[in-house]
């Protein structure tokens, strides 16, 4: 059963000081099934973070829909959906990272990490303990638990971010090149809960550079490149 369905999509952007409009992606449509894995490649500036943007409901598309199967409200038009059910939505059910953390001001790492477990209904003691169990899987430092991220590395922000998206167990995770400044170990890391979640039933759908991360994980990739030569070539014929 889809879990996503991106029908004609199209977005636009307002160049305010030129006075222009650009067209940034148009005429995509691709389905995602419950439990699947999806790549998103192409080249810098295709669209890739538009579109997932648009999954977690940051931008509205101008042309066409998107249609997510909520395990709560059913299929929902992500456009149309009211901004209580996203919030809903954000909390519970889907998860979004990105290369950049954005967080709360004045909440510790630890915090963090609890305040999303708790969100998800566990009890102090257990949003505790699993907390400190997923700051020690992605090898943050136990010194940084108690501090303030906005010092932290890149490395360690993001770290930190993939920690907060993956320890709620979300049912639909939207990964942003969530490995972009990682070296091996933590990519390993990153991969071992990706694989951990894909077994548990999460679907997932990912931007990725770096192809080999992708290399058995991923159950289709949907490449910008190809998408915009098949249109080309549909309006030569
Ligand atoms: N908020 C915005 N306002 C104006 N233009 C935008 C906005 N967001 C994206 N764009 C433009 O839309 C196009 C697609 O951007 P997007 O970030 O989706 O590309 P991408 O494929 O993810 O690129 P990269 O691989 O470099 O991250 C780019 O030309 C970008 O400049």
């Amino acid at each position: 059963m889809a879990i996503i369905e991106v029908c004609d999509f199209g977005k636009n952007f307002s160049i305010h000081h030129l006075n222009k409009t650009m067209q940034a992606v148009k005429n995509i449509n691709f389905t995602v099934e419950e439990g699947q894995f999806v790549g998103i490649t192409g080249k810098s500036g295709s669209g890739k973070s538009t579109i997932l943007k648009s999954l977690y409901r940051t931008y509205l598309p101008d042309e066409g829909y998107i249609y997510y199967d909520s395990g709560r409200f059913g299929r929902i038009n992500l456009s149309e959906a009211p901004e209580r059910t996203i919030v809903y939505l954000r909390k519970h059910e889907i998860g979004y990272v990105s290369q950049f953390l954005n967080v709360m001001p004045r909440r510790t790492a630890r915090e963090l990490v609890k305040q999303a477990l708790l969100e998800m209904g566990e009890d102090n003691a257990a949003a505790n303990r699993e907390a400190e169990k997923t700051l020690n899987h992605f090898q943050l430092d136990p010194k940084l638990w108690d501090t303030y991220p906005n010092t932290f590395s890149g490395g360690e922000k993001l770290r930190l971010n993939v920690a907060m998206a993956t320890v709620k167990q979300p049912r639909l995770l939207l990964l942003d090149e969530p490995t972009a400044s990682l070296d091996q170990q933590s990519k390993g890391k990153v991969r071992e809960v990706i694989e951990k979640l894909k077994a548990s039933g999460t679907t997932l759908i990912g931007i990725f550079h770096d192809i080999e991360f992708m290399d058995g994980l991923t159950d289709y990739v949907f490449d910008m490149q190809t998408h915009y030569e098949g249109m080309s070539i549909a309006h030569e014929s």
